[in-house]
């Protein structure tokens, strides 16, 4: 995919991983679309990127992705303003184990939801004109975590739903790529929660263990992970990949 005139619309994309992907995409001369439910952060990130980028590429949406007519809104409303959808990219995420139920809405449900309001748009067998989508994953698709369990199991299921639906895809010749992305532990707000009872509830007494694996295996940056967000839907051989990056080996794929 050439990604010079693009759109993109990227999920919880005020601040961390979700900024550092709009942000590679504004650089290959794309179009953003960022939605996020912190709107303070996302508008401040909207304008750091008028000034960076020039007004009019990047439009910031408030939207809580487990609302299914905002995030219906927020396909209508990307179309109306840049007259296209291109990529999608599920990045929005939580760490709760308290709220569990709503790390799972928002982690796995919504992405699922979203998944396919981009299909509507993009399926070239109804009519649309293809695309590429990114779910993020995390390693934490592939090992367990004493202190995170509901976290963990949500990012399984993200693998197992973007590798079904990427079959689905090519059988269906739906002409769009369904890609995963799986970083290790990354330098953004979310590694704050292992510090929280109120995030990590009945599992807090085992906090020391996550900051034990942050030590051991280490923590990359935003810039890591989206040169492997830029892989992806740049190559257009890929489709059901699931792309892991980690500080010991870098950019590779799982094989299954
Ligand atoms: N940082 C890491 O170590 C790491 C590693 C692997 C995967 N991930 C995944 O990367 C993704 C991005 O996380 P991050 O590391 O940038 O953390 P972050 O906390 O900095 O960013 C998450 C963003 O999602 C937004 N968000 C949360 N709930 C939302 C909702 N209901 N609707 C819309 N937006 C919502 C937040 O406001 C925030 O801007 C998550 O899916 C996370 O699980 C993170
Ligand atoms: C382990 C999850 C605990 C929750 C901590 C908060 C947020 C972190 C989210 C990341 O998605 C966790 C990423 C990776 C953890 C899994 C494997 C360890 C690293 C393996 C490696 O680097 O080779």
């Amino acid at each position: 995919m050439i990604l010079k005139n693009c759109v993109g619309l990227i999920t919880g994309a005020s601040q961390g991983l979700g900024k550092a992907f709009a942000e590679s995409l504004l650089k290959k001369g794309a179009q953003v679309v960022i939605c996020d439910i912190n709107q303070a952060q996302g508008e401040i990130t909207r304008a750091e990127f008028d000034l960076r980028y020039g007004p009019g590429r990047t439009a910031f949406i408030t939207c809580d992705v487990t609302s299914l007519p905002q995030l219906k809104d927020v396909f209508s409303q990307t179309v109306q303003t840049f007259g296209r959808l291109d990529v999608l990219c599920n990045n929005a995420g939580i760490n709760n184990e308290n709220s569990w139920e709503r790390t799972i809405s928002v982690n796995l449900v919504a992405l699922i939801q979203a998944s396919y309001l981009a299909l509507d748009h993009m399926r070239r067998d109804r009519g649309g004109k293809g695309g590429s989508i990114i779910n993020v994953a995390s390693m934490s698709g592939f090992v367990p975590a004493a202190h995170a369990p509901v976290y963990t199991a949500s990012k399984h299921g993200v693998l197992g739903f973007t590798r079904s639906l990427a079959e689905a895809s090519s059988l269906g010749n739906y002409g769009v790529r369904i890609n995963a992305l799986c970083p290790s532990f990354v330098n953004t707000e979310i590694l704050e929660t292992v510090n929280h009872e109120e995030n990590l509830g009945i599992f807090y007494q085992f906090k020391d263990n996550v900051k034990n694996l942050m030590q051991a295996f280490g923590v990359l940056e935003p810039s890591d992970v989206a040169n492997g967000f830029v892989q992806l839907l740049e190559d257009d051989n890929l489709n059901g990949a699931v792309m892991k990056i980690t500080t010991s080996k870098g950019i590779h794929f799982e094989n299954y």
